[in-house]
């Protein structure tokens, strides 16, 4: 299947295609969905902070206005990307992801890091250049792992005190300097529930645009210890029986994945497809 959506770094002086609007409210909507006549937003009055031509729609420009702040357009309202996440439209939502990375990239790098001057945009590249040092400062990227742990017929699942009430999900935490995956992994396991993992099995990635992670998916089987909630990050952790299952995480997440995936084998059900 030819993919309906490809990223790409566009000519920005180029005129016409789509474009998205982005603010601290999220994305600009209407009736018509997300996507706006590129050339009819910018004779609104949006405070533009940065633009950037993000790719291709079925073959159309599509171009990113990164905002300072919201702007009242009648019949328009803004929204989240992860109200977006949750609706059916996955195109749309792989877009706006895209778009949402770029332009929390572009807001937080229009000034070198290492020397304050203010940068510029490098033609053709997803960079921000920075002419007195040299230097380039791509879209910050963070790795970070995700496992669901099992024992026989039980999974460990845990809540953190950010989770809509009720919902429990795996194991996560973002690599630090120095740490592979699978380290990760260890680390987090230790910190967050206080157990040792063995035999842990890489599933698969997913890019988890909230606002910058990398997710690497693991399972892994139970070695030893008794659980321990992590205090301040960890709420309440438990094993759970593959047929009573808490609230679990959106279907679209990496999360719900991995717990989908086993529970599908273990019950000898059809197995889920990784989102992307
Ligand atoms: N797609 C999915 O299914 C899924 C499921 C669970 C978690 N996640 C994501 O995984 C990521 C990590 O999970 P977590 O929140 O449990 O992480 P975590 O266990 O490492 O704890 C969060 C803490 O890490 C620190 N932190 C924040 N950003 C960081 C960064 N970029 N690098 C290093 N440390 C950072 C902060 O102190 C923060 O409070 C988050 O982005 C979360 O949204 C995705
Ligand atoms: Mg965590
Ligand atoms: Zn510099």
């Amino acid at each position: 299947m030819i993919s309906r959506w490809t990223t790409a770094v566009l000519d920005t002086d180029l005129p016409g295609g789509w474009a998205v609007a982005r603010s601290p409210e999220g994305f600009l909507f209407d009736d018509n969905g997300a996507l706006f006549p590129r050339e009819w937003l910018k004779r609104q009055d949006l405070s533009i902070l940065a633009e950037h031509g993000i790719g291709h729609l079925d073959g159309e420009p599509v171009y990113l206005l990164e905002l300072h702040s919201p702007l009242d357009i009648p019949g328009c309202n803004w929204k989240g990307l992860r109200a977006f996440m949750l609706e059916d439209d996955h195109t749309l939502y792989k877009v706006l992801g895209y778009a949402a990375q770029v332009g929390t990239w572009a807001r937080e790098h229009r000034f070198c890091g290492s020397c304050g001057t203010r940068m510029s945009q490098i033609p053709l590249e997803r960079a921000m250049y920075c002419d007195a040092c040299d230097l380039r400062h791509y879209p910050r990227i963070s790795p970070s792992m995700i496992v669901l742990i099992t024992r026989g017929d039980e999974v460990l699942l845990a809540r953190s005190p950010r989770f809509v009430t009720g919902v429990y999900s795996t194991l996560a935490g973002f690599a630090e300097p120095g740490e592979s995956a699978e380290d990760c992994l260890v680390r987090e396991v230790r910190e967050e529930v206080s157990i040792e993992v063995k035999n842990i099995q890489y599933m698969g990635s997913q890019c988890w645009p909230f606002p910058h992670s990398m997710m690497l998916g693991f399972h892994a089987e139970y070695a030893s210890g008794d659980i321990v909630p992590q205090e301040d990050e960890i709420e309440d952790a438990q094993w759970f029986n593959v047929h009573d299952l808490p609230p679990l995480p959106a279907s679209r997440s990496i999360a719900r994945y991995l717990i989908d995936l086993y529970v599908a084998r273990r019950l000898g059900h059809a197995e889920p497809v990784l989102p992307g």
